[in-house]
């Protein structure tokens, strides 16, 4: 059965499949999918250094694969001998005209054929790719090399990240035109700690020798993982969700020619409501319990099947729900529903509505919604919090995001129901905006009353709480002695640097309201030997010395003219062959790519005056000020990671 609306839309459509993973043959082919198996010839040896991110370069690959497949095809492998280019495009518009019946029925890979020659309407390439701290690893070339990519991984959360290439083709006199769509998707994955012996055995096993990373999680190697966060299917190799709702929006959206011909068009989006109309026209046996059923499905209903087909797919109806969901954790949270299950659990609707002093009609509406959101587990016995639950949304854990969700909740969803003004205007809601100079943003903002800078203390700190680590350790900071965190905050960040080398002494340099507020954050003292904490003004104080100086998720809070005094300032008190690591959210050139980046960038339009740039656009940044970028790295956090460093003037 296909569940997909847009998996049965094509399949009047020559489809092939750039690859020669058994696994994607059968992720697909479980879909429903109908398609050719063509392999790539492409050779998987792009330079990596020269991609802005590890995913960059596995979309790149993908598309590669996917367009020595498709000029492959049209060339001439599948030509009639001795045929011009002009006839066998004439031919295959004829082709064209067959009814779909022709079409492939199953994944195959066999040698061409009267139908194959056909050219492809649309070839599909992957690449998966598994990365830690900044390493690609692809699969193993021997057993060696195998050892040395799980034992890197092993113990530590990676990156899973596959690059998908969607081509349509179309033949016009001789000529490939190609429209190429491109996405990618990351699984975040962690090993157990395991011993050498049980790493050597998998080895001997064999099964790691053509999987990316070294492992295969759909078989031997799942008992190797602790947890998986994300897409599972696209460990193994292909994403098939988002290929879903990528293929939605190219195809459903498009009410054009892509519509199958007439006597096809009656075709109802899912099986079952046919499957429900003869029985129901069985059943009732008369013409008129076949005219008063919803024969609008139907085949000789005069409301065109047209419609039925451009309905707004799945996806679309979830988004229009998303701030549902988004209330739904939020008043759960602040509801103390999380802390209430930590400590006592499973407890009953009835239970939990008293304790939290709310009705249970209500309490039991809500807490059926975060079992369906995945926050919370409920049987027979009553709800309890779910893994992820207990890590993160209790308001006491080392981890607790409840801080922010209060933030997100009392500030940035007010922001947001004026978000149209601001796209309008182009300018921050932040009631103090008009008339205030852009300086005046943090003073006039966060730090506004003492609750709302705890406030906003609280939740800054549980953020980095979430990415100190990986941005300390992105890359090899060994070599330096001094390190200057500019507008450091708490100094969640600091200690993690000071934590991961001993030779570092870090300075955390933030304003004096900030700083006054900082104690109740600090690990105790002896944890905490080389970090110290001065008070100042990044835009008008001297800085800190330092051969390390760092921003972390500062630059997006600033417009262009800002950022750039700001730098000018950090290039000023750098020594040459001194270094700036620039921690913050990096989008994609195209700013297609990385949603939650996005959306940040619209929270920094409504909330002040930044936005989150490319690596291009830092590089740009940083460059107009004698630093030159190293190193660019995916932490696998919400943050990526820039070393760069200070050029002799
Ligand atoms: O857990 C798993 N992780 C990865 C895999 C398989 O690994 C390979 C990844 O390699 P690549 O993307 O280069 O694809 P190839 O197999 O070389 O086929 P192409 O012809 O498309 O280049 C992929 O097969 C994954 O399925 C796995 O099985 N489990």
């Amino acid at each position: 059965m296909v569940l997909y609306p847009v998996i049965r839309r094509l399949r009047n459509k020559r489809v092939v499949l750039a690859s020669a993973s058994p696994r994607r043959q059968e992720i697909l082919s479980t879909a429903g999918l109908r398609f050719e198996v063509v392999p790539s010839r492409f050779k998987e040896k792009l330079n990596k250094a020269s991609f802005p991110t590890p995913y960059a370069y596995a979309i790149e690959t993908a598309k590669q694969k996917a367009l020595d497949v498709a000029r492959r095809m049209h060339q001439g492998e599948w030509k009639r001998e001795g045929e011009t280019e002009k006839r066998r495009c004439e031919r295959e518009r004829d082709i064209d005209r067959l009814p779909p019946a022709r079409a492939p029925t199953r994944a195959r890979e066999e040698p061409a054929t009267e139908k194959d020659l056909r050219a492809p309407d649309i070839v599909i390439g992957a690449d998966t790719i598994v990365t830690l701290q900044g390493l690609i690893l692809e699969k193993p070339v021997d057993k060696q090399d195998a050892y040395s990519m799980l034992s890197r991984l092993n113990g530590k959360e990676h990156s899973v990240f596959t690059g998908v290439t969607i081509i349509q083709c179309s033949c016009r006199d001789s000529r490939l035109d190609m429209e190429i769509s491109e996405f990618h998707e990351e699984t975040l994955v962690k090993f157990s700690q395991l011993s050498e012996e049980l790493l050597w055995d998998y080895i001997h096993s064999g099964e790691p020798m053509d999987k990316a990373g070294g492992y295969g999680i759909q078989a031997l190697g799942g008992m190797l993982v602790e947890y998986v966060h994300g897409d599972f299917l696209n460990v193994v190799g292909f994403p098939l969700n988002h290929f879903c709702k990528k293929l939605a929006e190219l195809y459903l959206t498009r009410p054009n020619e892509d519509l199958p011909p007439a006597e096809h068009d009656s075709i109802p989006a899912v099986d079952t409501f046919e499957n429900l109309s003869d029985a129901e026209g069985r059943g009732q046996g008369g013409a008129q319990g076949q005219a008063d059923r919803p024969r609008a499905l139907g085949r000789k209903n005069s409301v065109p099947s047209r419609m039925v087909d451009s309905l707004p797919p799945t996806p679309l109806l979830e988004l229009l729900d998303g701030f549902k969901a988004s209330k739904a954790l939020f008043t759960a949270c602040k509801m103390k529903v999380f802390d209430l299950l930590q400590d006592e659990a499973p407890l009953g609707a009835a239970e939990i509505a008293q304790r939290i002093e709310a009705s249970e009609g209500g309490t039991g509406r809500l807490l059926d919604v975060c079992a369906a959101l995945g926050l919370l587990e409920k049987t027979d016995r009553g709800y309890s919090n779910t893994e992820l639950a207990s890590l993160y949304l209790p308001s006491g854990g080392k981890y607790s995001l409840h801080p922010l969700i209060v933030y997100q909740d009392e500030h940035t969803w007010d922001f947001f129901t004026d978000l149209e003004s601001a796209v309008r205007e182009g300018t921050s809601r932040h009631r103090g905006a008009q008339g205030r100079t852009v300086d005046s943003l943090f003073q006039d903002r966060f730090y506004q009353s003492q609750d709302r800078k705890l406030q906003f203390l609280r939740a800054m700190h549980s953020l980095s709480k979430l990415t100190a680590r990986q941005v300390a350790t992105a890359f090899d900071l060994s070599r330096f002695t001094s390190a200057c965190d500019l507008g450091g905050c708490t100094g969640t960040l600091a200690h993690e640097l000071a934590r991961a080398y001993p030779g570092l002494k870090v300075t955390v340099f933030d304003l004096p309201e900030v700083l006054e507020d900082v104690s109740g954050f600090q690990p105790d003292r002896a944890r905490a030997p080389r970090v110290s904490f001065v008070p100042g003004d990044f835009f008008q104080d001297s800085l800190p010395e330092a051969d390390l100086y760092i921003l972390s998720r500062i630059l997006r809070d600033w417009p262009d003219d800002k950022a750039h005094a700001l730098l000018s300032r950090i290039s000023g008190s750098c020594k040459p062959g001194g270094c700036l690591l620039v921690a913050e959210t990096v989008l994609d050139e195209q700013k297609r790519a990385a949603r939650p980046g996005l959306l940040q960038s619209l929270d920094l339009l409504v909330q002040s005056w930044g936005r989150e740039r490319s690596l291009g656009e830092y590089g740009r940044l940083l460059q107009a000020h004698g630093f030159e970028i190293v190193g660019a790295a995916r932490t696998g956090t919400i943050v990526d990671v820039i070393l760069a460093t200070r050029t002799t003037p």
